[in-house]
């Protein structure tokens, strides 16, 4: 029984606007996401990410809420993907472009779901309306979702 993969995914809102960077590398590269990515040895979820948007956006947020939990399962893989998803709209600096990503502020009617991740599109509605969820995602591959179910909740 392998622990799950933690990862954390942090999406910055400034209404109407909403902050996305392009993947420039790596896993996701060539979709627009929030900012995240591992979750270091000792480090708790939420410290790793406030370090994950620094890193890749050279904002500075100290005030990170956890708004919804994803896990994702792969046809094949055992491991269980557990995105923690975070949002503020209190945050420091100008986003800037990094070697992982390019950032850019997306009005809420116009985000570009055809270039994210196909799950985004199941828990965006929550997300927007300002409310938690939470969502178990089967895929095949990167680009196909075989089994999902995703619901608002009380609390993560
Ligand atoms: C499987 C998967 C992973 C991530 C991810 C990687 C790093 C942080 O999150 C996703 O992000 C979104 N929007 N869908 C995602 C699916």
């Amino acid at each position: 029984m392998v622990a799950n993969k933690l990862l954390t995914l942090v999406l910055l809102r400034q209404a109407p606007r909403i902050l996305l960077g392009m993947k420039k590398r790596g896993f996701g590269v060539g979709r627009w996401n929030g900012f995240g990515g591992k979750v270091e040895p000792g480090e708790t979820i939420k410290a790793a990410a406030r370090r994950e948007l620094l890193e890749e956006s050279c904002l500075v947020c100290n005030d990170l809420k956890e708004v919804g939990l994803l896990k994702f399962e792969f046809l094949g893989n055992p491991q269980i993907w557990e995105v923690h998803v975070f949002t503020s709209n209190n945050f420091e600096g100008e986003a800037k472009e990094t070697e992982e990503m390019r950032p850019q502020w997306f009005e809420e009617k116009s985000i570009p779901f055809d270039q994210m991740w196909p799950d985004d599109i199941l828990w965006f509605p929550h997300f927007l309306n300002g409310k938690k969820f939470s969502g178990y995602i089967v895929f095949e591959g990167m680009d196909k979702m075989v089994k999902y179910d995703v619901e608002e909740v009380e609390s993560i």
